[in-house]
Order: structure tokens, then sequence, then C-alpha cells
């Protein structure tokens, strides 16, 4: 045998040895996870139990990243034990995850990034549809997108907050990478129309008109929906990400073409209930005051005087009348920490309403 050989033979003993370790501890943990469930149950006896644990969650997989000894990086050995704790969840209870659909778009890659693989995700074709199937309790969870980087807020999702009873219960940001997608069936016929979502377009908006002017652009509902087209129809391609490609057998033409490199959107996780301090949250509140001078003024300032720094404050027309507004403020900390609590019951005195839509951990992977 030459030395290679030999290195190789006795290293992958060592692999064998330290994965059957590693399955062992796996199990270990995955009986712990079903002892959990039971304590939970045996706590709250015929009442809803929440087996999922947003800030216990975020906890462990922040340790896991400060901890990590190397030399994989903190970020992969994190997105590691995400999938083993969604494991065990999926032990406690399988997890139902409602998004926005179809299969394939960007909103179930943030949902299996935030809850892992073990989940079962539940398309929706409208982010209202998402609300009404946790309300109605037919989902544990949602996932809806909030924010881009490039395209600025949903306003839908906002919007939603205003009528829903739904609480925030978590954050999670995707990088967004756009491909030009064909199908290798009709890679020779020539291209005359683009299938996309209208965000992605904006997204990419600079790369077409410099790569690909005059070819007619076709908005559709999902990017999904333009990488089902572009599979089935000649002369067509789509803009999507990798899911849908992978899901209808595209291939790329170009890859990365959105104009911002660091292009990102935000998801919210919406549930039930509301998720206890896990050492670094943030909350989000909806504000409406009453249409005077200094309104605005009376409401940021308490978040002056009591050293909490806003994340966000964006003005939406309020439902109840003309040139009325409404204010979805983030702020960072949590609702119970008690110079929040403070800040929440002045504006609750000066407010016509204050919703608390939730305080959640920020987003660890
Ligand atoms: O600590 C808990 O409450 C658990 O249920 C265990 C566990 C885990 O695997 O670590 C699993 C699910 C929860 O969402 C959080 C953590």
């Amino acid at each position: 045998m030459t030395d290679e050989k030999t290195r190789l033979g006795e290293l992958r003993d060592e692999i064998d040895k330290l994965d059957q370790q590693i399955m062992e501890l796996i199990s270990a943990r995955a009986k712990c996870a079903q002892e959990v469930a039971r304590v939970k149950m045996a706590a709250n006896p015929g009442q809803d139990v929440f087996f999922y644990r947003p800030e216990r969650e975020a906890q462990v997989l922040r340790r896991i990243k400060e901890e990590n000894p190397g030399p994989l990086p903190g970020e992969e050995m994190a997105r590691l034990f995400r999938e083993i704790m969604s494991a065990c969840l999926a032990l406690e209870k399988p997890m139902h995850i409602a998004f926005l659909g179809p299969v394939g778009t960007f909103t179930q890659a943030a949902a299996l990034k935030h809850f892992g693989h073990s989940v079962v995700s539940v398309p929706l074709p409208a982010i209202d549809a998402v609300f009404r199937e946790v309300e109605s309790g037919a989902a544990h969870y949602g996932v809806v997108p909030v924010e881009n980087s490039t395209e600025g807020m949903i306003n839908h999702t906002l919007d939603m907050f205003m009528s829903s009873p739904l609480k925030i219960c978590g954050e999670v940001q995707l990088r967004i990478h756009h491909h030009l997608l064909v199908s290798p069936k009709h890679k020779d016929v020539e291209i005359t129309r683009i299938y996309s979502h209208q965000q992605s377009f904006a997204q990419c908006r600079q790369w077409l008109d410099a790569h690909r002017y005059g070819i007619e652009r076709i908005t559709v509902s999902s990017n999904a929906e333009a990488a089902r087209r572009a599979a089935e129809e000649p002369g067509t391609a789509a803009i999507a990400g990798d899911m849908a490609a992978e899901l209808y057998g595209l291939e790329q033409l170009a890859n990365c073409i959105e104009d911002r490199p660091d292009n990102t959107t935000r998801f919210l996780i919406i549930g039930r209930e509301d998720v206890t301090p896990s050492g670094h949250d943030k909350s989000s509140i909806l504000v409406s005051m009453r249409n005077k001078p200094g309104a605005l003024y009376q409401l940021l300032e308490p978040f002056h005087r009591h050293g909490i720094s806003l994340t966000r404050i964006e003005t939406r027309p309020s439902p109840s009348g003309t040139w009325a507004y409404v204010f979805y403020i983030d702020f960072e900390g949590h609702m119970d920490d008690a110079q929040a609590a403070k800040v929440l019951a002045e504006i609750d005195d000066e407010a016509v309403e204050l919703k608390r839509l939730g305080s959640y951990p920020l987003g660890v992977l």
C-alpha cells in the first residue's frame, strides 16, 4: 500500500468513529427534546402548548456561533445546528409553516433558513392568505416578506398588521440573487419575452437595460411562476433564484444580475403568541396619533429620552380616514425591558391607538 492509502485509511477510520459519536450525541439531544415536550405538556394540560421557542433557538444559535472553535466558519456551524434543532422540534411537534408561495419562492427559502428543513411548509397564494392560515390555527406560523434593501417596504404586509391579531415572532434576512434562466430544451430559440415578479424586475432594472434592452418584460405573480412558464414556453426566459431554477430544471444564462450586490430581503415570522426576551431583541409597534402640530415629535421624543434606538419608522395611510396616518416603528430591545415599557406607557397616553406587534430575537443566521 502507498503512504497515501495508509494515511487515508487511518483518517477514514477516525472519521467513522467521530461520526458514531456525533450520531450518539445527536440522539441523546433528541431524547432531551422529547423530554422537554413532555414537561411542556404536563405544565399546560388541556391548553395550547407552544413547542417552538424562538428566543431559546436564537440563544442556542448565538452561543454556537460565539463558541465555534473552527475550522468551520461560525455561520456554517450554526446552519448545522439549525437543522439539528429543526429535527428535534419536529419530534416534539411537526410545525406547519405557511409562506407566500408558490413552491420555489424566496419566501420559502427564507422559511427553511429560519425553521430548518424538518417543517411542513405550506405555500399560499397571497400575503393575506398567509395571515388567515395562521389566525385560524391551520398553520403554526407564517413567513411573509416585509422589506427589500433595493425596493423598500412591502406595504401589503405592513397594512395587514392593522387588522390582524397576529404577533411578530421573528425575522430572517435573505441575500437575494437573481439569475436569467432558460430551459435547456429551448436553449437555441431566440428569447423574445422575459417573465418575472415586479419586485425582481425592479431589482434588475439596470442590468436588463444594459444587456437585454427592448426584450418584452412580462410581470407575473411570483418568480417561481416565471420559472414555471420559462420551462414550458420556447422563446422565453425567467428572472428567478436558485430554488425556482432547480425546481423547474432551468439553466443560468447569466447569474447574479441584481443591480445591487447587497440585495437583501427581510421576512417576518408571524404567530399567535408573544415571545419572551432572548437578550438581543427588537420590537415593532403600530401607532396612530391625533393629527395636531408636534404629533410626530411627541411620538419619537420618549424613545430619545429613554435612550432607545429606533431602527425604522414608516408612515402608512390610516384605514380610518383621509390624510390620517399610522406609524410603523421598529426599535431595539424587548417591550418587557423597563425603559421600553415606560416609553410605551407614555405613547399609550397620547396615541389614538397603540398596537404592540411583538418583540422578537434579532435574526441570527
Ligand atoms: O428548549 C426547548 O424549549 C426545546 O423545545 C428544545 C429545542 C432544541 O432543540 O434545542 C427545540 C425546539 C425549540 O424551538 C427550542 C429548543
